[in-house]
C-alpha cells in the first residue's frame, strides 16, 4: 500500500461507529467520503465539523472527510468501503448499487450483526449480492467501544480475512496514536463470535436486570465463551485461539461495559421493560436483538446445545417471563 497519496475510503452510516471509525481514520493519510442517510445530520458536519446525532464531540476534519448522502457518489473511486450500519438496514443503505460498484474494492464489514431476514452474515450477503471476492472482503472486530474511541482511550482492533495481506493492509489503515489494529487469518470464526457476543451481552444484562450479582455473570459468561467455541466449531471448524481478544475481549467488555447497547438492553428487559419500550427508551440499536433469532435458526442444522442463546430467544420471541427462563438456566450452568 502506497503511503505518498492519501488512502481513499469510504464510510457507510452515519451511527456512533462510523462516527468512532472516522475519527481513528483521520489520524493517518486518508481521503474519506462518507454516506449517512440524514441530509440533516450531513448538512450540520459540513457547517459545523461534528455530528450532532452520534459522539458530537468527535471532530470531523473537512480536508480529510467529505460527507453525502448519495452512496453510489460515495463508492466513486475509493479503494477501500467500509459498512458501518447496523445488520438490519445494511441492503437500505447499498440499495440500488451493483456489483460493477464494488469492483475492484476492498470491501470491509464493521458490523457486528447478522442480515436478519437470510440468517447471514454481512460478508457472504455482500458476497452473494455483489460478487466480491473473499480475498477482497475484511471485518473489524475486537473489544473498542465507540464511546471510548471518542475519548481517544487506549484500545485495540482486529481485522480477518481470508487472505492475511488484506488484513495487514487494513490494520496499517486503523492502527494509530490511540488505537493498535493487527491481522487474523479467521474471518468466519471472529464474524460469528462478534455476533454471539451481543446475545451473550443480553443475558448479561437481563441478568443483572433482575438482580443477579457478579458471581453468577462470572459463571455466566465462562459458560458463553464455551457455548461460542461449540457453536463456531460447529459451524467453521478451523484452529483457532479463542481467548484472543478477537473473540474474548469483545465478550467480556460487551458483557461488562456500561457503554454496551445489548448489555443495556438486557438490562431493560430484566427489570420488565417491554421489548418496544426498551428499544424506544435507547437511541441506538441493540445487533442482539436480531442475531438470536437467526442464530437460534441456523442452530437448528447444527443442533449445538446453547442454553444461553436459548433463554434469550425464549424471552424476546417466545414470550417467556425473564425470571423464570434465568432461573431453568441457573441448573444448567457449571
Ligand atoms: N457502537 C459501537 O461501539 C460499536 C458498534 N459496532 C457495530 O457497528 C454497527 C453500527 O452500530 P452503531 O454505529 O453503534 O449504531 P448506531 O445505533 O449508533 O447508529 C445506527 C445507524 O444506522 C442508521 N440507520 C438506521 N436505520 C437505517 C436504515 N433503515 N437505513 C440506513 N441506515 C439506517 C442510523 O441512521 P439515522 O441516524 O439516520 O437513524 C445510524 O446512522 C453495528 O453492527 C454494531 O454492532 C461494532 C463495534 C463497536
Ligand atoms: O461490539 C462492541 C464493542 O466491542 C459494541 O457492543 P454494543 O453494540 O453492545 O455496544
Amino acid at each position: 500500500m502506497k503511503h505518498d497519496s492519501p488512502v481513499r475510503i469510504t464510510m457507510v452510516g452515519g451511527g456512533s461507529w462510523a462516527t468512532a471509525l472516522i475519527k481513528i481514520l483521520s489520524e493517518n493519510n486518508v481521503s474519506i467520503k462518507w454516506w449517512m442517510r440524514s441530509k440533516t445530520d450531513a448538512n450540520h458536519i459540513k457547517t459545523f465539523h461534528h455530528n450532532k446525532s452520534y459522539l458530537s464531540d468527535v471532530q470531523i476534519n473537512p480536508r480529510k472527510v467529505k460527507v453525502c448522502t448519495r452512496v453510489r457518489d460515495a463508492f466513486r473511486e475509493s479503494e477501500y468501503v467500509i459498512l458501518a450500519v447496523p445488520a438490519a438496514f445494511v441492503s437500505d443503505a447499498l440499495a440500488g448499487l451493483d456489483t460493477r460498484d464494488f469492483t475492484g474494492k476492498c470491501i470491509i464489514s464493521a458490523i457486528k450483526g447478522m442480515i436478519p431476514e437470510k440468517n447471514q452474515l454481512v460478508t457472504d450477503w455482500v458476497a452473494d449480492q455483489f460478487g466480491v471476492p473473499n480475498s477482497r472482503m475484511a471485518v473489524i472486530a475486537g473489544p473498542c467501544h465507540a464511546e471510548e474511541v471518542a475519548l481517544e482511550k487506549q484500545s485495540y482492533l482486529t481485522i480477518g480475512s481470508t487472505d492475511l495481506e488484506c488484513a495487514a493492509e487494513v490494520a496499517r489503515l486503523l492502527t494509530c496514536r490511540f488505537v493498535q489494529a493487527s491481522p487474523l487469518a479467521d474471518i468466519y470464526g471472529i464474524e460469528y463470535s462478534a455476533v454471539m457476543k451481543n446475545i451473550i451481552a443480553l443475558a448479561s444484562g437481563i441478568t443483572r436486570g433482575i438482580g443477579y450479582g457478579d458471581n453468577f455473570q462470572a459463571v455466566l459468561v465462562s459458560n458463553a465463551m464455551q457455548e461460542i467455541k461449540r457453536f463456531v466449531d460447529a459451524v467453521y471448524p478451523q484452529h483457532r485461539d479463542l481467548s484472543a481478544s478477537a473473540y474474548l475481549g469483545d465478550l467480556l467488555v460487551t458483557a461488562y461495559s456500561p457503554f454496551s447497547r445489548n448489555r443495556t438492553f438486557g438490562t431493560l428487559i430484566g427489570r420488565g421493560y417491554t421489548i418496544q419500550s426498551a428499544q424506544a427508551e435507547m437511541n441506538m440499536i441493540a445487533e442482539g436483538y436480531y442475531a438470536v433469532k437467526s442464530i437460534h435458526a441456523i442452530n437448528r442444522q447444527h443442533n449445538v446445545d446453547m442454553p444461553i442463546t436459548d433463554a434469550v430467544y425464549n424471552i424476546l420471541y417466545e414470550r417467556a417471563s425473564p425470571v423464570a427462563e434465568m432461573k431453568i438456566l441457573q441448573g444448567k450452568l457449571t
